[in-house]
């Protein structure tokens, strides 16, 4: 593998009982693009996820990051080696602060003193805007806010890959271009992501590449734009027949 991989699947199968979620997905994640991933609900993204970060094992096929295999490596050392992510269902700890909940975000990085996780959550409430909302307890915050809240929390632990899962649904138009700004921050500071998402403008909006899912296999992958108009994925997407 070389250094224009940060990630690298192949041939990624996971099955629940009898019902195969994932077939034999390979791919590639390259330093400072943000891939995003499309497919149908059930089409095994989430899955994808959970085997990129430990949350689940897989059953065949091999994941490399940053050079190094991640098979057998718990979800906490998978943080310390660089991957965050967020989840479709935010689970903010609603009675601590904003700050506080980045807090104990920042100690699942591991490695670092307690001046420096102070300084670096400081840094990273000011990035996502929620500076003027650090003594907040996470419960009262806004919808947008929450959302701000799930990104900082990832990126507490400073992680090289930032695994985003469907952040941007149910947001108002302005809230959205708020929420994709953000985002492009966060790449512009050198955070590689992959991004699952359903609001396909936000993510056209910034994806580089777009891999589709379907029934577990790859159906697409290759430039954001190309992907949209390929026959199959309108089919199997967005219901359009052509
Ligand atoms: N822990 C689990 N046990 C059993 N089945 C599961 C489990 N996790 C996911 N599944 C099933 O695997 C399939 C793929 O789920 P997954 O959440 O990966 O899909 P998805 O593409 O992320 O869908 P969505 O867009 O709706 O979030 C679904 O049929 C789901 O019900």
């Amino acid at each position: 593998m070389g250094n224009d991989v940060l990630l690298q699947a192949r041939g990624l199968s996971k099955s629940f009982g009898a019902v195969r979620v994932l077939h034999e997905v390979s791919l590639d994640v390259r330093p400072g693009e943000v891939l995003g991933i499309l497919g149908p609900n059930g089409a095994g993204k989430t899955t994808l996820f959970n085997l990129i970060s430990g949350d689940l094992k897989v059953d065949g096929g091999e994941l490399v990051f940053s050079g190094r295999p991640l098979r057998g490596e718990p979800p906490y050392r998978r943080c310390q080696m660089g991957i965050g992510r967020t989840y479709q269902i935010p689970r903010p700890y609603g009675g601590l602060t904003t700050f506080e909940n980045l807090l104990v975000a920042a100690s699942f990085g591991g490695g670092r003193s307690e001046s420096a996780s102070y300084a670096l959550c400081a840094r990273i409430l000011g990035d996502c805007e929620l500076s003027g909302k650090a003594n907040r307890s996470a419960g009262s915050l806004t919808l947008l806010d929450r959302k701000r809240l799930e990104l900082a929390r990832a990126l507490a632990s400073d992680p090289k890959l930032l695994l985003l899962d469907e952040i941007a649904g149910g947001l108002t138009d302005e809230e959205g271009k708020e929420l994709v700004a953000l985002i492009r921050r966060i790449r512009d500071r050198g955070v590689t992501i992959v991004w699952i998402e359903h609001v396909l403008h936000a993510l056209l909006a910034v994806a580089d590449r777009i891999m589709v899912l379907n029934f577990g296999e790859k159906i697409a992958e290759g430039a954001a734009q190309d992907v949209i108009k390929d026959p199959e994925v309108r089919r199997v997407y967005m219901g359009i027949e052509v």
